[in-house]
């Protein structure tokens, strides 16, 4: 599916001037981007760039301080947080689920706490651990999964309220390359085909495939903002995602100058 939305649509994620400071040392600076229905968008972005924070905001983990704006679907998280958040699901950068728990009572307590009635989380539950492979795990503990099972499973708690947004933050961290493929290809299949709208956190340039939106953020500004193509442009004609990522990103006495004297990376 392409994203969906016409023209007055409200975008799925629209953050407006978000700045954020842990004491004195600036984390974002004036944050601006949207990321619209049935749109996978990468923020790629090296350690330290601002990605959690972000993230932390965006939950409402912390307040974004006056002036800033986050909206969900056009409800603004500070005046309707409720609505917002209704939303949203999220799959943090640290995991999550209780090793004591079987993975069926993990989604379950997670329904509950949504206020999911019963019947309706059990088939839920089932449904998405049957999408992400683990349909006959359901009744294991957790501690006794792989890294990549626990992954796919918290993902699968995620989209049990039905999100029409979904927040990653490096879901792929530690995960083989089957792991991250099959991850990705859930997720991209979750935007194509229902709408979702994706904002998936990663330093691994790689997992920018085919159609993504690419935000590149360093040090607490987004350097480039665009589908692939326009990326590249905007990294002074980079031939590849790499080579763009390696110019944005670069501190600033390594950044080669404009006209024509960049040499191709290999
Ligand atoms: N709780 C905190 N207290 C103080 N400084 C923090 C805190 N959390 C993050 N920072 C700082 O804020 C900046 C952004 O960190 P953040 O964790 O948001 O980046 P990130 O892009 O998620 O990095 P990574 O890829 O390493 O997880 C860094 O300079 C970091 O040291």
């Amino acid at each position: 599916m392409t994203p969906a939305a016409g023209p007055a649509a409200p975008a799925a994620l629209e953050v407006e001037r978000l700045s954020f400071s842990y004491g004195k040392r600036p984390a974002l600076r004036g944050v601006g981007f949207r990321v619209m229905p049935g749109e996978f968008a990468v923020l790629l972005g090296p350690n330290g760039a601002g990605k959690s924070t972000l993230f932390s905001l965006v939950t409402r983990l912390f307040d974004a301080p006056a002036g800033a704006a986050v909206r969900v679907f056009g409800a603004d998280l500070r005046r309707e947080p409720g609505k917002a958040l209704a939303a949203l699901g999220v799959v943090f950068q640290q995991p999550t689920l209780d090793p004591d728990l079987s993975v069926r009572e993990c989604l379950l307590y997670h329904a509950a706490l949504h206020g999911l009635p019963g019947a309706e989380a059990r088939e839920r539950a089932a449904h998405e651990l049957d999408r992400v492979g683990l349909g006959d795990r359901a009744a294991d503990r957790v501690r006794n999964l792989s890294g990549g099972q626990r992954r796919r499973a918290e993902i699968a708690r995620a989209l049990l309220t039905r999100p029409r947004l979904l927040l990653l933050d490096e879901p792929t961290v530690g995960l083989d390359a089957a792991s991250r493929s099959f991850l990705l290809d859930h997720v991209r299949g979750l935007c194509r085909d229902e709408g979702l709208a994706v904002l998936w956190a990663t330093h691994l340039i790689d997992e920018v495939g085919e159609g993504a939106r690419v935000l590149v953020l360093r040090d607490g500004e987004i350097r480039a903002d665009g589908a692939v193509h326009e990326v590249l442009a905007q990294a002074r004609g980079a031939a590849t995602v790499a080579e763009a990522f390696a110019r944005l990103t670069a501190a600033p006495e390594q950044r080669a100058p404009a006209a024509g004297a960049v040499g191709r990376a290999a």
